[in-house]
């Protein structure tokens, strides 16, 4: 096991970016929705850019960017629920999960981690998706973007977390792919852990200061020799 994990007793994960790639589902259910309203649609990298703040702020992103400005209230009601139903109906056509990601949930389970999974994502989306991959028994709970009265970066959800299994922040672990996993564990009192392979809005995850960067999940789970 990594070091990080030393007298930790609670891991929190991301899900987008850190444990799948879901940016082509995402951005064709947005495709669909802008099509649908008649508007430019983006190519899959742009969208790779706009992830992470949750699904309203990703939809009302590619609206300033299709029609030049931030969108009128009704634009932005009517592609949100196109873009929702749309994602609803296919969530995981084109999903991967990352290299690492099943072997590391079910060790460190096995290992008498406490797993939590803390995305931006609509709520109604987490269950679905961990399900199709197989991952969801290893989760003790989940928490999307619209459980609680704040989200990533703010340190709320991983509070509400670590308080659920009588954890303190010290003891906790917070495991992401953005500046928002990363301030949300600092602001928490968790350590930090970042994998690089995700979305950050384009830029490199060092900027954010995460206590241990790794390649792949492999490296936290990895015998240390000691
Ligand atoms: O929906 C998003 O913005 C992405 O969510 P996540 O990276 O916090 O899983
Ligand atoms: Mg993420």
């Amino acid at each position: 096991m990594h070091e990080i994990l030393h007298g930790k007793r609670l891991v929190a994960f991301d899900l987008d970016g850190t444990l799948i790639d879901s940016v082509p589902d995402l951005a064709a259910a947005l495709k669909r929705a802008l099509r649908g309203l008649n508007l430019a649609v983006p190519v899959e990298e742009q969208v790779r850019e706009w992830v992470g703040n949750g699904a309203p702020v990703l939809v009302e992103r590619a609206l300033v960017w299709a029609v030049g400005q931030p969108p009128e209230a009704h634009l932005q009601a009517r592609a949100f629920d196109a873009f929702m139903q749309h994602y609803g109906a296919a969530p995981n056509t084109l999903t991967r999960l990352y290299p690492g990601v099943t072997k590391a949930l079910e060790t460190l389970h096995r290992a008498g981690f406490t797993l939590v999974l803390i995305t931006n994502k609509p709520e109604r989306f987490i269950a679905p998706i961990l399900e199709h991959f197989g991952v969801k028994e290893w989760f003790a709970l989940c928490i999307g973007g619209d459980t609680l009265s704040e989200k990533k970066p703010s340190p709320l959800p991983l509070l509400h977390a670590a308080a659920a299994f009588g954890c303190a922040p010290h003891e906790c672990l917070m495991v992401g792919d953005s500046r928002h996993d990363i301030g949300a564990g600092k602001a928490a009192g968790f350590a930090t852990l970042a994998l690089p392979y995700g979305y950050n809005h384009g830029d490199p995850i060092e900027l954010s200061h995460p206590d241990v960067v790794l390649p792949t999940l492999d490296g936290l789970i990895e015998p240390t020799g000691a």
